[in-house]
């Protein structure tokens, strides 16, 4: 059989290296495995993948081997010490509590506490410590290791060394066989994460190119500017004193890092309000989250920068008058809207990560048409509670019926589907690859798309109506969907289970770039996706509809739309007023207030998802791909705009999402298509 051409061009490129093919081959024959195949994972970025997977693997033949010869040695001193020191071993088995003075080893005091000699698992594990970052490409430095906040010994307290070139993290006892590997920037694909000990804090190791008439900013961290570096504050700079941990004890469940968590604090936690003067702050992470609830390790609050920092923008550039600011009222916020100084030429705007290190993967952004900054937000990765929303839930809601305790493992590997299926008609909505299975997925679509399937249901008292003031009136519907419920703590699965998609986070490429067609900001992957594939979460605030309300009647008319109500559960019961949610992407979000609105045919669909809460009137809203989507194309999806009806409320905007099926003719140039015509 001819040679697969991707397998000669790893070789082609490591030899290139001089890595020689027998080195390669364990290796490449290893990461296939663990990537199930997903050669686009071991080829980007010159598969340094690879790279750091031949050298872990050297390590560790090189730790074994060094353990060998060690254990040779001792065998071979004993043998010796035996042969020539007759009297010594007779003193051994006779006299064991007799002190005895020997000339063979003055260090050995038999029968006494003295008798110190390094335990294997020790030796091992400091073996691959030291050797850990040895092996690697000789000419990059361990920039990991240098920025860190955390030292070298304190990382290494926690089972983790950084270093490498392409920012690998060795895992514990670096142990090639059990899965532990250097993690590819992108992330694994979900079948295959295994136990990574994410380092807290990502260090900030962005390089950008320099020329004299380019601007360049590096977010978030450092700003590069005309060749110097400067620190400007992140969202990770603006931690204050006030650090509160979703630590507990007692009651609650052990997790994985035996970490008690207990449910009661954390409730009372999940209802404290966000201060907005967020100069003073503590990680919001921890504060507020809500799903994160029991995920998260405390970290120790970073250092407080008395800077204000609505003095200091992204774009520090030499004529600060022309610093603009967004105008939401934010102290502090992580990305200051700001203009450059039009004396200077833009060839490109760009920053590394947008998430400042609270995503496992970077999020860079770009802009190449104009000079205009991302906007100001605060970026989080988990939900926060804003003040009044019932997001209330306890352990002992979820009765066994509701989760799998008896599962272990991977659920969906079982042959008999477990009770986390049941709420899916018996079969797990994803499928091994961890894509949503596409009978799932095209029903959710036709749900949404097709006029003839959609139906709503009709709340008795619908929250929207009593907010109008109107408590009796008719509702006017709620669109039926279907729900994905993933298995969580209280499932005996492994964290690593198929059926935990959503809650692991976001593991594709993802790029914020300005839109050639006036749109602003949007989102783009910078690979290839399947149909199926989980992008991200709409994460933002959890506010109750009434403080939406109050928020939106001081919002401008015309800004932009970031805010989804919650409301694909409330045909289970009556809705109280602290249950109706909604979701708001305006001021704390991750990458999900970048996504742009296309009518009907975008390539991302929202699904609820349950995860912690059996009650649907707290769920998760996760956008999957509806279609094969390629690297570089926008993701948009329907945010299901009533144009007509909202443009008589002032919210809509004019569409310029270019669908043949755009809801918004008259403005966006789309063909008069029947809504019958749809994909
Ligand atoms: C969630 S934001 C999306 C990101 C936004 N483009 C930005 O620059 O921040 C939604 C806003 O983006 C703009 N937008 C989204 N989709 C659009 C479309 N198809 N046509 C025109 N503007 C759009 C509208 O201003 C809308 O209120």
């Amino acid at each position: 059989m001819a040679p697969n051409p991707r397998v000669k061009a790893a070789f082609a490129a490591m030899k290139s290296l001089g890595i020689p093919e027998d080195r390669v081959k364990p290796a490449l024959k290893k990461l296939l495995q663990i990537y199930e195949k997903n050669w686009e994972l071991i080829e980007e970025e010159s598969y340094s993948v690879l790279v750091d997977a031949i050298f872990e693997y050297d390590n560790i033949k090189m730790v074994d081997e060094k353990r060998k010869s060690h254990l040779e040695e001792e065998e071979h001193e004993a043998q010796e010490q035996e042969f020539q020191c007759p009297l010594k071993r007779l003193r051994h088995r006779n006299q064991e509590n007799e002190p005895i003075a020997s000339s063979c080893n003055p260090t050995l005091h038999i029968g006494g506490a003295a008798l110190i000699q390094p335990k294997q698992e020790e030796f091992h594990h400091q073996l691959v410590q030291n050797e850990c970052n040895k092996g690697k490409m000789p000419d990059m430095p361990n920039e990991v290791s240098q920025n860190k906040g955390e030292n070298q010994s304190e990382a290494k307290d926690k089972g983790v060394i950084f270093g490498g070139p392409s920012k690998g993290v060795c895992i514990k006892e670096a142990n090639f066989d059990s899965g532990a590997i250097c993690l590819p920037k992108n992330g694994l694909p979900v079948s295959n994460q295994v136990a990574l000990t994410k380092p807290e804090d990502e260090p900030f190791t962005g390089e950008a190119p320099l020329n004299e008439n380019l601007i360049v900013l590096v977010l978030p961290g450092k700003e590069k500017i005309a060749g110097e570096d400067r620190d400007v504050p992140t969202s990770s700079h603006l931690h204050g004193e006030d650090t509160e941990c979703l630590k507990g004890s007692g009651i609650g469940c052990n997790d994985p890092g035996d970490r008690t968590i207990n449910f009661g604090e954390m409730q009372d936690m999940l209802h404290k309000p966000i201060r907005e003067n967020t100069s003073n702050v503590g990680p919001d992470k921890e504060n507020l989250s809500v799903p994160s609830i029991t995920t998260d390790i405390c970290q120790e609050s970073t250092p407080r920068i008395d800077k204000d920092v609505t003095n200091s923008c992204a774009c520090n550039v030499e004529n600060t008058e022309s610093v603009q600011y967004d105008g939401t009222g934010l102290q502090g916020t992580l990305f200051p809207h700001c203009e450059a100084p039009s004396n200077v030429h833009y060839s490109l705007l760009k920053g590394d990560d947008i998430s400042s290190g609270e995503e496992r993967a970077n999020i860079s952004w770009v802009n190449e048409m104009n000079s205009v900054a991302p906007p100001s937000f605060r970026y989080t990765p988990q939900n926060l509670v804003f003040k009044d929303a019932s997001v209330r839930f306890t352990f002992a809601q979820i009765n066994d019926g509701g989760c799998c305790p008896s599962c272990s493992g991977d659920c969906l590997s079982s042959t008999i589907p477990c009770a986390c299926a049941y709420a899916n008609d018996g079969e797990f909505a994803y499928s091994i690859r961890g894509l949503v299975k596409e009978s799932f997925l095209d029903e959710c679509i036709a749900l949404v798309r097709e006029p003839k399937r959609r139906s709503h249901f009709h709340c008795q008292e619908c929250p929207l109506e009593r907010l109008k003031g109107h408590p009796l009136k008719t509702c006017n519907g709620h669109l039926k969907r279907k729900f994905i419920k993933e298995c969580w703590r209280k499932c005996g699965c492994s964290k690593q289970c198929g059926n935990r998609v959503v809650q692991r986070g976001i593991s594709c490429s993802l790029q914020v770039f300005m839109t050639s067609e006036g749109k602003g900001w949007g989102l783009r992957t910078l690979n290839d996706l399947p149909k199926g594939a989980f992008v991200c979460e709409f994460i933002g605030e959890i506010l109750t509809n009434i403080e939406v309300n109050e928020r939106n009647v001081n919002t401008v008319e015309g800004g932009k739309m970031y805010q989804v109500i919650l409301d694909s559960g409330w045909d289970t019961a009556s809705v109280m007023d602290d249950e109706a949610l909604c979701l708001d992407a305006t001021h704390y979000a991750n990458i999900v207030r970048f996504i742009n609105h296309r009518c009907n045919d975008a390539n991302l669909i929202e699904i609820p998802v349950e995860v912690e809460s059996p009650k649907r009137h707290y769920y998760h809203l996760a956008l999957f791909t509806t279609r094969k989507v390629q690297a570089k194309e926008e993701l948009t999806w329907d945010y299901g705009i009533d144009f007509e009806g909202d443009k008589l409320s002032g919210k809509a905007f004019q569409c310029l999402c270019g669908s043949k099926f755009c809801r918004n003719q008259k403005t966006s140039g789309g063909e008069d298509c029947q809504l019958e015509d749809q994909p």
